[in-house]
């Protein structure tokens, strides 16, 4: 049996980053540094990491980075108006309100607030349709789907496929995934099929697809016989589920597993993403990508 072919997510991020780090050294030379806002509201251990990662990544990048951190019981009031001081700030490019906000708050209230050209997540209103029309000169593109696109390259040059014409099944329908995902394997020309909770037979649909994109929150949900055999797997899923053992403070271990059984999906796919070191690496290295665009269009046309 012939092994997937495997989608490094941390070199191809790594790929992703040297080059925003490069473009960066240019652009301060000529006299704008690339800023990032990260918002963090309330305590989750999770968001925690994956804030401090984004921050890692951008002082990597060359970029000044702050990061707001507000407590749970914060009035959604002051999270707009602190939305509003970065809205003006000059020195900050790229805005990034971390999810889940607390069930007090209107997310997307706040999400609205954000100026568009400063949505470096993708997900105000206005680049949702600027996608959807194709206006990629002037969208800004979600980072989990952008990466995913990344990595399908990869594979297409990898296993000498092409995706226009291929039949591609994402499984998921959110706004900050599926959806923006769905619409950029639309713009390369692929047939795609959105699948979701009331989809019938989702086995037998995700079966169709040369392109498998798993973008659900169940562990490992989708299984070696719904894969088509060569098909391109991209597994967006991050799921922490109960590991073998204590960790050194005593605490039960946890794992990271996605959305698809990785092991099974291996023994059939052409090309597969793991998790870790799939997908997630991609969406921090496209956050810089982004913030790096954005600062660049706020920039005085340069020679
Ligand atoms: N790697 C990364 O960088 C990122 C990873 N993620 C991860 O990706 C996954 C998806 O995230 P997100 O899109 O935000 O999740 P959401 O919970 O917003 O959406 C999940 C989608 O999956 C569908 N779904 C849920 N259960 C099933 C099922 N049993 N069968 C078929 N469809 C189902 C839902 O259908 P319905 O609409 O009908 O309810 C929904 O459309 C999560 O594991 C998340 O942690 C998210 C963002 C970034
Ligand atoms: N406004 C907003 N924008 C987001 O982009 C956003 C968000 N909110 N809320 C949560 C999700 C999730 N997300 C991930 C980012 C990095 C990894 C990542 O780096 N994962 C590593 C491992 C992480 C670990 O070990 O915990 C990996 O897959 O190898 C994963 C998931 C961004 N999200």
């Amino acid at each position: 049996m012939t092994k997937a072919y495997l989608l490094d997510g941390k070199a191809i991020a790594e790929e992703t980053l040297g080059r925003v780090a490069r473009e960066t050294a240019a652009l301060r030379a000529r006299g704008v540094t690339p800023g990032l806002a990260t918002v963090l509201v309330g305590e989750d251990p999770a968001s925690q990491s994956y804030v401090a990662s984004k921050g890692k990544a951008a002082r990597a990048c060359g970029f000044h980075s702050v990061q707001h951190t507000l407590p749970t019981t914060t009035d959604e009031l002051d999270l707009l108006a602190l939305v509003e001081s970065l809205n003006a700030d000059p020195t900050i490019h790229g805005i990034l309100v971390q999810l889940p906000l607390p069930k007090t708050m209107n997310a997307a209230r706040v999400l609205e607030l954000i100026d568009p050209r400063k949505d470096v997540d993708g997900f105000h209103p206005v680049n949702v349709g600027l996608l959807s029309v194709g206006e990629m000169d002037r969208a800004i593109v979600p980072c989990t789907p952008a990466g995913s696109m990344i990595m399908l390259d990869k594979a297409c040059a990898a296993l000498g496929r092409t995706l226009a014409g291929a039949e591609a099944v994402v499984i998921g329908r959110s706004n900050i995934v599926g959806k923006p995902m769905a619409q950029l394997l639309l713009q390369r020309h692929c047939t795609v099929t959105i699948a979701h909770s009331r989809t019938r037979d989702l086995a037998a649909v995700a079966r169709r697809a040369d392109v498998l994109v798993a973008a659900v929150g169940q562990p490992e949900m989708v299984r070696g016989d719904w894969v088509k055999p060569g098909a391109i797997v991209i597994d967006v899923g991050i799921n922490r589920v109960a590991g073998e053992g204590l960790d050194a403070s005593g605490k039960p271990k946890t794992r990271l597993v996605g959305d698809v059984a990785y092991a099974e999906a291996a023994e059939v796919a052409g090309a597969i993403t793991p998790v870790p070191g799939g997908v997630g690496r991609m969406t921090v290295a496209m956050l810089m990508a982004n913030t790096l665009e954005a600062a660049r269009r706020a920039a005085p046309a340069g020679e």
